[in-house]
């Protein structure tokens, strides 16, 4: 499919809602792509990989009312559960021939707690246009383990993810064609909540920051790894946008009663893009750049001006290839270790039913 003079795309599959052949888009940011991308070239190959299927078909019917030749197939993917990711895969791999576009969308940020004495002491501070961006020092949560023994933001922001490029590697790592996936990080993402000791964030009280710094690193990662085989990752940053994700840090007419201030702020901080369109931005920027121009070290933001007006900057991550290949090589051992588990219990499940 023709997008430009030299851009060919096939297949197209968005993740939590909308993935190239791999992205959640249901709602939010990953449907607001969705559209954006059908607009841009309608004739493209969506796959909306979703881990509920009644959204999943209330996102593709509203995709077909504005795009009513487009193909949008659905996938089921529970990002945050081993098994699901290891069928959804086999799925895809039955389904399409190669992967233009993974976009990693799928991201849970469970009890967010906002620390009030902290978020009144930064608004009197020196601090506080980076207060607002980072949300640095403003938001906890409280994460579970998983039925895979697995904290369930670590699962879900990041493991998920890299199971499923493990399992889709036939498909995006073909040397005759370049495939794309792009992480959707969080200006949230910070060096000082991640460690490698406990990668899960098992102890800590900072598990979206954690993953999301995780992702950062890891596409660097992949890029090392990856680029010879002609797949490519990129890290985006969406900025502060009112989707579902929001709406469970602050009661919504809290955020209703707040929004002139949120667009007076955004005077002073561009990354309050607030719409889930603009907070498409980078990922549509991304859509139509050569992967071979973009920095591996750089976290491309969607930005909005205080007029409006909507663009993508690259900032260099807080990020070094040391820490990187750590991470990867713990990665790949988790995942001996979780497909061993489930082949074991599997096992034990076929035994018992003889
Ligand atoms: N909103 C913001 O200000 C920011 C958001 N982000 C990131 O942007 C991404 C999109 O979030 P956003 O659109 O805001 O929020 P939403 O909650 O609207 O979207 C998150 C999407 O992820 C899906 N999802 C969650 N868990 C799973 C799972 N286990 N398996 C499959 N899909 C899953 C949700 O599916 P379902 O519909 O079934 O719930 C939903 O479609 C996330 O990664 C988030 O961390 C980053 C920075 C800022
Ligand atoms: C007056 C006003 C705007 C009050 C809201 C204060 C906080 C609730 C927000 C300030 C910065 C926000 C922010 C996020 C959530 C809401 C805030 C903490 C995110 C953490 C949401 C998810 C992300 O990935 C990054 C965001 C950074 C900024």
């Amino acid at each position: 499919i023709p997008i430009n003079n030299n851009t060919f795309l096939g297949e197209v599959c968005l993740h939590a809602c909308v993935y190239l052949p791999s992205v959640t888009l249901c709602s939010g940011i990953g449907l607001a792509l969705c559209e954006r991308l059908l607009t841009e070239e309608s004739q493209l190959r969506l796959c909306l990989a979703c881990r509920n299927l009644q959204r999943a078909e209330a996102a593709r019917a509203s995709l077909l009312t504005s795009h009513a030749d487009a193909s949008v197939d659905l996938l089921h993917l529970d990002v945050g559960s081993v098994q699901s990711v290891l069928a959804a895969a086999q799925e895809v791999k039955a389904r399409y021939g190669r992967i233009d576009f993974l976009y990693l969308n799928a991201g849970i940020m469970p009890n967010p707690q906002v620390n009030v004495k902290a978020f009144f002491k930064g608004l009197f501070s020196w601090n506080v246009i980076n207060m607002f961006a980072t949300a640095e020092g403003l938001l906890t949560q409280q994460d579970l383990v998983n039925s895979d023994g697995l904290q369930e933001v670590f699962a879900t922001n990041l493991f998920g993810h890299f199971l499923l490029i493990r399992e889709l590697e036939p498909l995006l790592c073909k040397t005759d064609h370049v495939s794309r996936v792009v992480w959707t990080s969080s200006s949230n993402a910070r060096r000082s909540a991640f460690s490698m000791e406990d990668m899960e964030h098992r102890n800590g009280t900072e598990p979206y920051s954690s993953s999301k710094y995780a992702s950062d690193l890891l596409s660097l990662a992949l890029n090392r790894h990856k680029n010879s085989q002609g797949l490519f990752s990129s890290v985006i940053c969406p900025g502060l946008v009112m989707t579902n994700l929001t709406y469970g840090i602050l009661p919504s007419g809290f955020w209703t009663l707040i929004m002139p201030i949120m667009w007076l702020i955004r005077i002073f901080t561009n990354t309050f893009t607030l719409t889930p369109y603009n907070g498409a931005e980078a990922l549509h920027w991304l859509f139509l750049q050569k992967p071979e121009s973009l920095d591996p070290r750089a976290k491309y933001h969607s930005l909005t001006s205080g007029l409006g007006t909507n663009y993508t900057q690259p900032r260099q991550m807080d990020i070094d290839e040391g820490t990187s290949e750590v991470l990867y090589s713990k990665l790949l051992e988790l995942e001996k270790v979780v497909r061993r588990t489930l082949s074991e219990s599997n096992a034990d499940k076929e035994s018992d039913g003889q």
